[in-house]
């Protein structure tokens, strides 16, 4: 895997700038004040853990009652608890449950030391099945204590091979961190579909990052699913993948066959780029960075991601859109935009009564937004030269100097006379803190809004913005007397927002959105308006002139095929990102999914296609491109070698990057659902950038005297997909020796204990073979493999049988093995780190037995 090294040393210095680290060196002077000035004498000491700027900010935004204050800040100021997650689509869950249940909680009892917990493990009593854990100690501290190094070897141990994942505890409620949320959403297609099969459904994961994009390929390969596609677009301009206007007239009466070629999402997540003070407890240099402007610096930015997500919807369908700051403006000031915009085609879903024991709050109804140290309570208070900066979306009605909302004509209902409504009635279901919660500082502003309706005249917006002209502000004369405040009439309450005292978590924000019918192709030409308006220095979407020609009643595919025009015809609009998306593919050439394109052959496009290929070169160059494999031969002598059977369709699923059939060296198993969106993307002209998809499933290994006839060896990620079709070079071994190949990884035939079977590995064909471990001492001459089936990818050589397995996964099989079937653990651990320095690639060429990824550690513990 070349670049492999190269790829992790990259992403640990990356991640690594996140990390937890108190003592750091740091260069700038910590005013008491908030936000650092430059200093030219650099000090070494802790971060921060106060910023006068961010308290005075979220009192001022009341997300806090004032009685709870001191408890949240010091919440805050306390490193945040290690959390992780179960696989429970892992062999092993159930063994790794119940050593969390019957060992480390008992034998971690007296290790408490923080006066909120009174146990030291504990699983968390809102995520089901006991599959998601909380530690009372932080990375740091399991990394320091003596008496948690077991668990913290278990914990490293398992996150590593796949069967945990860290997780911060409140994200586990819907989406994805590096990794984890995709990997959590794969899971869930994965269980709803019974063992052994596909699911018919696929998960696309989407980052604008290269290097995370790649740490997600990472983090889900342990998923080893054939129903994933990662790519690296832009989410506000996330492709249609629709077939337009012009691909439409090819189809006339063929509509049934459109329907199935557009790119509709039944589940959206939305996890937005946000400030992140939600996550100051594990990143504490945020106390130092922190300032209101962060916020409304990435609002135009998150409504647009949601408003692409939106439209990527199915009418039916669900988009969460959830951020890690506690801002309204990143928060409720987007969902409120969202459903303004949407214009009755989206509903905020009343999600109260999930996970009952998920301790929230409702989202805040009113807000302000804080520009250069002013509070401003109105987007008429915005002075004209901030207006490209702060946006009327940014507050509570949305309302324009020309007193009315900026959007769909429906919006005027969102602007209401505080007093009227506050929603509590809607929350009742939760279980909140404090079931009376209400900010006082709503309430504050409530009673001095009763007698203060909204301006909404057009004279005193004159006389504000004469006051502007001549340098004033008219919006810090008007807060003095704190005289009014907006209030949304959307049900922003049923928006969650999680605070760090409430089970002793970090932050987040949640919004469950449902599309209820399609988007409406004039919304979505006004919210091109209203971009135009607010920004002349942006210009994000480009006047579309087949958006126009469609009307509003039509059928519903035409409606989808409009919502999605919002975007499909951005590709000319994203030449001019060209240069941008160039250089982020140059950095990553060395990687495994990305790597340098010499051509730009994708070997399945039509005449017609080949045009919107040579431009697709140009746009993501520096990605290969993805390629179906149909080499017969080859596909023929894997099936032939193997046994593969018949009902186990190679034809269509196999892909490779490379289109030089002869030199492929790495062969990926794709869903039905991921070629389908596959042949999607080369018909609208390949518009996703796909940096990884699928299910590595076969690589290319020669063996050295070249006396095996299959030249590819299977993937230990794709045998459990393989395993239950498979009816040759297989082996059934008894505990003991499945347990020493794992120990010594290479024995002769001679050295088994089970004679038998060392003279049934003599007589396979050399090359790779699977061994399974025979439990239940069965009749090994016909094995029925299934999901629970415990094997491993061999080589057979000579005189001898390899594992190729990494030693880091040998050692986990050890282990799992120890705790179920009560092996004599320690000396097989012992022998086996002795023996992982064993030579595995003796008896073949490019034997890659530990796939070659570095392990990154910023996610584990
Ligand atoms: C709050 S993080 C959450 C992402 C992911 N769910 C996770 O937890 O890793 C926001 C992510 O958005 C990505 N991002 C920022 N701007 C983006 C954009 N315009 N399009 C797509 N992704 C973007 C960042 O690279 C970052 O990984």
């Amino acid at each position: 895997m070349g670049g492999g090294q190269k790829r992790g040393r990259t992403q640990r210095r990356h991640f690594k700038q996140s990390r937890e680290n108190v003592w750091k060196h740091n260069p700038k002077k910590i005013l008491p004040d908030g936000p650092s000035t430059d200093d030219s004498n650099p000090t070494w000491e802790p971060f921060a853990n106060q910023n006068t700027g961010f308290e005075e900010y979220y009192k001022e935004q009341g997300i806090v009652p004032e009685d709870e204050w001191e408890e949240f800040l010091s919440l805050l100021r306390k490193p945040l608890p290690a959390a992780f997650r179960i696989n429970a689509s892992g062999q092993f869950f159930t063994d790794i449950l119940s050593q969390l249940e019957n060992d480390f909680m008992k034998s971690l009892e007296a290790e408490v030391n923080d006066e909120h917990e009174i146990e030291a493990i504990r699983p968390l009593p809102w995520y089901p099945g006991n599959l998601a854990w909380h530690l009372n100690f932080s990375r740091m501290q399991i990394r320091k204590n003596q008496a948690l190094e077991r668990l913290h070897e278990f914990l490293k141990q398992e996150n590593e091979v796949g069967n945990i994942t860290r997780q911060e505890a409140v994200s586990m409620v819907v989406c994805a961190a590096p990794g984890s949320k995709t990997f959590q959403l794969l899971e869930i297609i994965h269980q709803s579909t019974e063992p052994g099969l596909l699911p018919n459904g696929l998960v696309i994961a989407n980052d604008v990052d290269v290097q995370r994009c790649n740490l997600l390929i990472h983090q889900t390969k342990r998923m080893c699913s054939a129903n994933l596609i990662v790519t690296n677009n832009e989410a506000q301009h996330f492709p249609s993948c629709t077939l337009t206007v012009d691909h439409m007239e090819a189809f006339r009466g063929g509509k049934e066959e459109l329907r199935a070629n557009i790119l509709q999402f039944d589940r959206v997540l939305c996890d937005v780029p946000c400030s992140g003070d939600g996550t100051l407890r594990k990143a504490p240099d945020i106390w130092r960075k922190w300032n209101a402007g962060m916020g409304n610096g990435v609002h135009r930015l998150q409504v647009e991601i949601a408003m692409r997500g939106i439209a990527l919807l199915k009418v039916g369908g669900r988009m969460v859109y959830s951020t890690c700051s506690m801002n309204p403006v990143e928060d409720e000031a987007v969902v409120a935009e969202i459903l303004r915009r949407s214009g009755g085609s989206v509903e905020l879903v009343d999600v109260s009564s999930e996970l009952p024991e998920l301790i929230r709050r409702p989202g805040l109804k009113t807000w302000k937004v804080k520009d250069k140290g002013l509070w401003l309570t109105t987007y008429k208070d915005v002075p004209i030269y901030r207006r490209n900066v702060i946006l009327p979306s940014m507050f509570p009605s949305n309302q324009t100097c020309g007193g009315r909302p900026v959007s769909y004509d429906g919006a005027q209902e969102d602007v209401e006379v505080l007093g009227s409504t506050t929603g509590k009635e809607n929350v009742t279901n939760l279980r909140m803190r404090d079931q009376d919660y209400k900010s006082k500082e709503h309430e504050t502003h409530c009673g001095n809004l009763q007698n203060n309706k909204m301006q909404t005249d057009t004279g005193e917006t004159a006389n504000k913005l004469q006051e502007v002209s001549s340098n004033k502000s008219p919006a810090a004369e008007e807060l003095d007397g704190d005289s009014k405040v907006e209030v949304s009439g959307f049900p922003l309450e049923r928006c969650l927002r999680i605070l760090p005292h409430d089970q002793n978590s970090g932050a987040f924000f949640i919004a469950v959105l449902q599309k209820l019918s399609h988007l409406h192709a004039s919304h979505i030409k006004q919210s091109n308006n209203i971009r135009n308006k607010v920004s002349t220095t942006v210009d994000f979407i480009r006047k579309d002139e087949h958006e126009a020609e469609i009307k509003p009643s039509e059928d519903l595919h035409h409606q989808a095929v409009a919502e999605a025009a919002s975007s499909a015809k951005l590709t000319a609009d994203q030449s001019k990102e060209n240069s941008k998306t160039n250089s982020m593919c140059s950095e990553v050439t060395n990687s495994e999914e990305v790597v340098v394109c010499d051509d730009g052959e994708t070997g399945q496009v039509g005449k017609k296609d080949v045009k919107g290929k040579l431009q697709i070169q140009g746009r993501w160059r520096g990605v290969d491109p993805v390629v179906l494999f149909t080499d017969e031969t080859t596909i023929n002598s894997i099936r032939s070698f193997y046994g593969i059977n018949e009902c186990f369709a190679l034809d269509g699923h196999l892909v490779t990057r490379n289109s030089d059939a002869n030199h492929v060296k790495r062969i990926y198993y794709i869903s039905k659902s991921v070629h389908d969106v596959l042949q999607l993307n080369f018909r609208v002209g390949q518009r996703l950038k796909i940096t990884s998809l699928g299910l590595k499933i076969f690589e290319r290994q020669k063996p050295k005297d070249g006396s095996s006839p299959c030249s590819f060896r299977l993937s230990s990620e794709g045998l459990p997909l393989l395993l239950p079709y498979i009816s040759k070079q297989i082996l059934c071994a008894s505990l003991v020796d499945f347990q020493h190949l794992l120990q010594y990884r290479t024995i002769k035939f001679a050295d088994f204990v089970d004679a038998s079977f060392g003279e049934k590995a003599s007589n396979l064909m050399s090359g790779c073979c699977v061994v399974v471990l025979n439990e239940g001492n069965q009749i090994t001459d016909n094995i029925v493999a299934d999901a629970s089936t415990i094997a491993i990818v061999c080589w057979k050589g000579k005189t001898n049988v390899s594992v190729l397995v990494s030693p880091l996964d040998a050692k986990e099989l050890l282990e799992r093995l120890a705790v179920r079937f009560g092996s004599d653990r320690g000396t097989l651990l012992e022998e086996n780190e002795t023996n992982s320095e064993i030579d595995t690639s003796k008896n073949c060429e490019d034997a890659e037995s530990t796939d070659g990824f570095e392990m990154v550690d910023q996610e584990g513990f």
